[in-house]
């Protein structure tokens, strides 16, 4: 259905994305997952043809975006991170004018749009004022213009910023149930939300692609040993030296430093040796006391933390 080749992206000075590659099947729902600035709206915007890359290329059923893009832009529905609304028209209205831009012919306008409204939980607002609308709704509405034309594809831009957690929550259901008739890569800095909505996930750091798997399968086979989690009054680096210098330790990354004096640290530990004896003594010895320590199974948010903070975490030597 999508198939992204070696996309890159370079703007002048930092930021973009580079040699980025993936494809999604009929049926995907895809979570695209990075932290701010990582290139998850520039990958998209040239996925909708919006931007258009220095490098690669996009297909959308075999079709290169670049080379038919009006036809391709007619199997994507885009919902962008501020959706295109215009505050002074009517929910209908404005559905009207998206039908007209999308061409939908005028005399399947009036279903479709009744469709949509239905779809999206709006039936009944078709005469209130976009601009009276609360957030979530406005949200519903940027999804309804986004399935107004019958895309295959969806891609939608962080659609649950800014919304209340009622509205993330009805949100949340709607992209599901959008899900079983559609394809839809869905970006987001929000790791709970795709655990929950998506099967497949794909990591964007410092616009290079650094994982794509199933977000269970993600946590087990970067467990690989046990994860402790620690609070430790002292200094950050110190800390997570003398961490690494014990034996069996395979992995230390720090995930808050309260203070100068203070640091949280995940601990990822070889095999499944207990080593919480050693740690609590040779901390102990460096007059670094252990203000917590517990033993934790490694969720997703774990494995998004260390694949994408590689200032925080150290490995030790093999
Ligand atoms: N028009 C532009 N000109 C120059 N640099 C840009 C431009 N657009 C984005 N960038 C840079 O490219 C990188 C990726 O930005 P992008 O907006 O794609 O990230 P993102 O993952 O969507 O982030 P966020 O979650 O904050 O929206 C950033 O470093 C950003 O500063």
């Amino acid at each position: 259905m999508l198939e992204v080749r070696n996309l890159s992206k370079r703007y002048p000075g930092r930021g973009g994305i580079e040699n980025i590659r993936f494809s999604v099947d009929r049926g995907e729902i895809v979570g695209f997952l990075g932290p701010n600035g990582a290139g998850k709206t520039t990958t998209m915007r040239m996925i909708t043809g919006y931007l258009s890359p220095t490098e690669g290329e996009v297909r959308v059923d075999g079709q290169l975006m670049t080379e038919h893009s009006s036809k391709t832009k007619t199997q994507i529905g885009y919902l962008p991170e501020s959706p295109p609304l215009y505050p002074e028209m009517t929910v209908e209205d404005y559905l009207r004018f998206v039908a007209d831009l999308r061409e939908v012919p005028v005399r399947e306008q009036k279903h479709r749009i009744a469709d949509v409204l239905e779809r999206t939980g709006i039936t009944g607002r078709e005469r209130q004022l976009i601009r009276r609308l609360s957030k979530g709704y406005k949200q519903r509405l940027g999804l309804a213009q986004a399935i107004l034309h019958r895309p295959d594809l969806l891609i939608l831009d962080e659609p649950t910023t800014g919304l209340d957690p009622k509205q993330i929550t009805e949100i949340r259901e709607l992209i599901r149930e959008l899900g079983e008739k559609h394809t839809v890569l869905l970006s987001t800095h929000i790791l709970p939300e795709v655990e929950m909505i998506c099967k497949r996930v794909l990591i964007i750091d410092r616009g290079r692609l650094v994982e794509d798997d199933r977000p269970e399968r993600l946590a087990r086979r970067l467990e690989q040993g046990s994860t402790l989690s620690l609070e430790v009054k002292g200094k950050p680096e110190a800390v997570q030296e003398k961490l690494l210098s014990i034996s069996g330790v395979k992995r230390v990354d720090v995930t808050d430093s309260p203070s100068k004096e203070r640091v949280k640290l995940l601990v990822t530990v070889q095999n499944e040796t207990d080593l919480r004896e050693r740690i609590f003594y040779t901390l102990a010895e460096e007059k670094m006391p252990i203000l917590e320590m517990q033993r934790r199974d490694l969720s997703l948010e774990d494995v998004f933390l260390k694949l994408t903070t590689s200032e925080g975490g150290s490995q030790a030597d093999a």
